[in-house]
């Protein structure tokens, strides 16, 4: 109670600074998953925006993956700081899963800005996400079973990752010292942990991966991280936060998909989405957009906006960079890698924004910066989170009139059929319209 008599209104249990669009809705799924309330903006929103009543989560979708670290830092603590001024205690960083960073990492600038900014003496350090393959052991990164730098990753067009040992990585990337808390330690569960960051942290060491191999280990993590300000990795630990928080207020606020049209836009190259488009263009009208001929000036947005438009009525057309690593390097080694990849990015933002100007209504797309441009071209400021199509990829709304439904698919996620099964769960969450004088359903 505050001195009126009335019940305050609690903050969120949970601020988080995600890297990335879809590495932001990746954590928001699973978070909404255990009945937190969870909003997420796109960049960091300004002293005026109003935060709904009875929110659990706020989340802040940076695009500081790739960006030199000096502006990552200055984009990181703006949104710790807005966090902090809607009454956020406890911060979370988001990272990606496979610790996705360019050679000027910025992961580690971040984490040493934040650490100063909230005080925090002890930085869990854990971007194990069991249920989508990642596991740390030893301090070593595992996808589903192979080191990172044997894994698809490897050829990760911005971010190719060639090594598994997070210590090493993030020493090259931060001012402070880097400890460890193996597995067989996490294995004996949260006063362990605890015990042994506190350990680490007076030896001098701040920042501490922590291994993961499983649910429970991240439980007994979360014990841990939620006694602290702050706490860094996945969409795993944030999940498992989550699970012990449980349902925190009054469950998952109302969902409603609007009604409209579908396209499936693909600007990830991972191995993943390269098989998910090839199975999906098979049986679905497709358009390939190619980064020289849009660069030289032989093929034009406007005629990948026609084609779809021209596709048969209620079908869901494909519009798509993705390519092989050969594609790929070829483009690069002609445009340069930050060139192809932003002519790629602005020509599908602008293939959405032209379809949304048109009347549709249903965005499917995969790729995390993809999404960061698709989601900035057709002007969203925020989405509410909505139930999950895969691990790691829920269905969401954006905020305010006009809105669209948006599925944002990080490039390394979802099953062979993901983009059919989308499609299907944004019909089957679509109300069907009322006959004529009947009653709306
Ligand atoms: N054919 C292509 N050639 C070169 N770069 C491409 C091509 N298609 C997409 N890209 C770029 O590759 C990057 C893929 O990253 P992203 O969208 O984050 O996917 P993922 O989620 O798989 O990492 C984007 O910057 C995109 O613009
Ligand atoms: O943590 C993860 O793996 C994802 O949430 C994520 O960040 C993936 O990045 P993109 O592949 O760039 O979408």
């Amino acid at each position: 109670m505050n001195d009126t008599g009335l019940n305050a209104r609690p903050a969120p249990w949970l601020g988080v600074i995600a890297d990335d669009v879809t590495g932001a809705t990746d954590l928001a799924g699973y978070v909404a998953r255990s009945g937190s309330t969870t909003i997420q903006f796109f960049g960091v929103p300004n002293a005026r925006t109003a935060i709904p009543a009875d929110v659990d989560c706020v989340i802040v979708a940076l695009k500081s993956r790739s960006t030199p670290p000096e502006e990552a830092v200055a984009d990181s603590l703006a949104a710790h700081d807005w966090l902090a001024s809607i009454g956020v205690e406890r911060i979370y960083v988001k990272y990606c899963s496979t610790f996705d960073s360019t050679d000027r990492g910025n992961i580690g600038p971040v984490l040493d800005a934040l650490a100063e900014r909230t005080g925090e003496r002890e930085v869990i350090v854990c971007p194990s996400a069991p249920e989508n393959g990642r596991t740390v052991y030893q301090g070593k990164l595992f996808v589903w079973g192979q080191t990172l730098d044997e894994s698809p990753l490897r050829e990760h067009p911005v971010n190719p990752m060639r090594d598994a040992d997070l210590r090493r990585l993030l020493v090259a990337q931060s001012r402070e010292s880097v400890g460890l808390v193996p597995w067989q330690v996490v294995a004996g569960g949260g006063t362990a942990v605890a015990e042994a960051l506190a350990t680490e942290a007076s030896a001098g060491r701040r920042h501490v991966v922590v291994d993961a191999l499983d649910d429970a280990d991240l439980d007994s993590i979360a014990e841990v991280a939620l006694t602290h300000r702050l706490a860094t990795g996945s969409a795993g630990l944030a999940a498992a936060m989550a699970r012990k928080v449980g349902l925190a207020r009054s469950g998952p606020a109302p969902f409603v998909v609007p009604s409209g049209d579908a396209v499936v836009l693909s600007g990830s190259c991972s191995a993943a989405t390269r098989r998910q488009v090839e199975l999906f263009r098979a049986q679905n009208p497709s358009f390939e957009l190619d980064p020289i001929r849009l660069a030289e000036g032989s093929q034009f947005v406007d005629d990948a906006v026609s084609f779809v438009e021209a596709s048969p009525a209620g079908s869901a057309p494909l519009v798509y960079s993705t390519a092989d690593p050969e594609q790929v390097a070829h483009a690069q080694d002609v445009l340069g890698v930050q060139r192809a990849a932003s002519i790629v990015e602005d020509a599908l933002g602008e293939v959405a924004s032209r379809l949304r100007a048109s009347g549709r209504r249903h965005f499917v797309i995969a790729g995390g910066e993809t999404s960061g441009a698709v989601v900035h071209a057709l002007g969203v400021d925020s989405i509410v989170i909505g139930p999950e199509i895969a691990p790691g990829v829920p269905l969401t709304v954006s905020a305010g009139d006009h809105p669209v439904a948006l599925v944002l698919k990080s490039g390394n996620f979802g099953g062979e059929r993901f983009f059919t099964e989308a499609l299907g769960r944004l019909r089957d969450l679509t109300p069907t319209p009322a006959p004529m004088g009947g009653t709306p359903s």
